[in-house]
This record gives structure tokens, sequence and C-alpha cells, in this order.
């Protein structure tokens, strides 16, 4: 199969899980979120190499703990959002290695996402997709809201999808994207869009949920067992 290499934004402050330091530290049954994020990109069997994005104060912490868990990553500074921190993963990952074709973006917060989900969207991107995003339906009625908190409308659901990573792109069309970048986007496909790339889809997965909150937090460790 067609190897990639990942990038790992892992530089938010995770103020939204409260006062625990960098969120890609908090552990789950004793191990790291980031290490978890990156043993789970390895071992997909497709990804030759991982470049995290990780926060400036917490550079050295990161470092260490992924050689302890023997988690093989190049760590580089992030920035101050997450779209900056991509790009400057991106930047170390095409200075260290000039034969890359396929990059994937994976939030260190998706920490239990598949294998196979990995695998599903390099194969996608391998098969000609310029960018592929794993995607849900969604599941709950989606209302608008006015700034008192009023409903002003109901959303058609049906084509909506919620959208996860890893996200993934032919090396070429994430350069163009963060060529053209100005200011933030919420996820790396919002800069392919922005550029007229077409971005295509594979089915996403529960596992590979987002560590937002505390209440996401007990979800893991009651779900996920002590082995990353
Ligand atoms: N300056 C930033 C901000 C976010 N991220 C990363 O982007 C991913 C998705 O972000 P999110 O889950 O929203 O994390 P935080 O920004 O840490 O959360 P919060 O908004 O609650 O602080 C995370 O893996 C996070 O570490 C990053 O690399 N650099
Ligand atoms: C990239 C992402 O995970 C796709 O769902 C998400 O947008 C990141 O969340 P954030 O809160 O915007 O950092």
């Amino acid at each position: 199969m067609t190897s990639a290499v990942a990038l790992v934004p892992a530089a938010g402050r995770g103020e939204r899980l409260g006062d625990k330091g960098p969120k890609a530290l908090v552990p789950v049954h004793g191990v790291p979120l980031v290490v978890r994020a990156v043993r789970g990109l390895l071992s997909a069997g497709c990804v030759r190499r991982v470049v995290v994005a990780a926060p400036a104060t917490a550079l050295d912490t990161m470092r260490t703990v992924l050689a302890d868990a023997g988690a093989d990553a190049l760590v580089v500074p992030g920035g101050a959002d997450r779209t900056e921190s991509v790009r400057l993963a991106l930047d170390a990952a095409l200075g260290e290695s000039r034969d890359v074709e396929i990059v994937l973006v994976h939030d260190a917060a998706r920490a239990f996402t598949p294998p196979e989900l990995v695998r599903a969207v390099v194969a996608e991107v391998a098969g000609g997709s310029p960018a592929v995003v794993p995607v849900l339906p969604v599941a709950d009625t989606v209302k608008r809201v006015d700034a008192d908190g009023v409903v002003t409308g109901t959303v058609d659901r049906a084509d909506l999808r919620a959208v996860q990573t890893p996200q993934g792109f032919q090396v070429d069309v994430l350069r163009r994207c963060y060529a053209a970048a100005a200011g933030q986007a919420t996820d790396d496909a919002g800069l392919a869009e922005r550029i007229g790339v077409p971005v295509s889809t594979v089915p996403g997965h529960p596992a590979a949920m987002k560590i937002t909150t505390p209440f996401d937090l007990h979800v893991a460790e009651a779900l996920f067992g002590v082995r990353a």
C-alpha cells in the first residue's frame, strides 16, 4: 500500500477540557493522548513518518513522552491556532523528505481513531482523490438560534455530515492550500474548498471522536482499555 506522512496538531491548550495542562499530554489509562494518536497512525501500516506540532512550552516533555513510549515522531513547535500548527508541521515534513506523495492531518485529540480509518483515507487519496475527509451523519436535529438563544429555523440535516480526522491530501494540494491560506480554518479540507479543490468523503468511525470536554474523557476512559 502507498505510504503517507502524517502531521499531528497537538499544540492546543485544551481549554474546554479544564485546567489539566496541554490536552495532548492528558493520559487515558496512563497513556497520553498524543502517544495514542501517534501509535494509532503508525500501527495502520501505511504511515512512514509522523510530525507532531507541540506547545512551545512543552516541547521537551512531548519529545520525552513519545520517546519513552517508543512512538517515533519528529516534534516541532506548534502555533497560536490549529491552522498555524499544521502549517509548521507541514513545513518540517517537507523540509525533511522530498518524496512525500500523501499527507494526512490528524488531531492528537482524536486519539482513539481505528487504524482501518487511517488506511481508508490513504487508500482514497492513493486512488486519485486530491482531498479526503472521514464523515458521519448528523444524529441530532440542528437549529439556528439568534444572539438571544431564540430559534430562527431548523436546518435540513439530510446533507449535513460531521467531519473527523485524519484528513488526507495529495501533497501538492495541501501545499497549495497552505500557500493560499489567509487566516484560520476549522479543518484542512476547508482550505482546499476555498481554492476549489474537490473534497471527497469516506465513512468515519465513532471511535475517532474528538476529546474536547471532560465528558469525552470519561467516555474514552470507559470505552477504551489500558493499551493504546
Ligand atoms: N494552537 C493549536 C490549537 C489546536 N491544536 C490541535 O488541534 C487539534 C484540535 O483542536 P481542539 O480539539 O479544539 O484542541 P484545543 O485547541 O486544545 O481545545 P480548546 O479549544 O478546548 O482549547 C488538537 O489536537 C489540538 O492540540 C494545535 O495543534 N495548535
Ligand atoms: C479538524 C476537526 O477535528 C474536524 O472536525 C475540528 O474542526 C477541529 O476542532 P477545533 O475545535 O476547530 O479545533
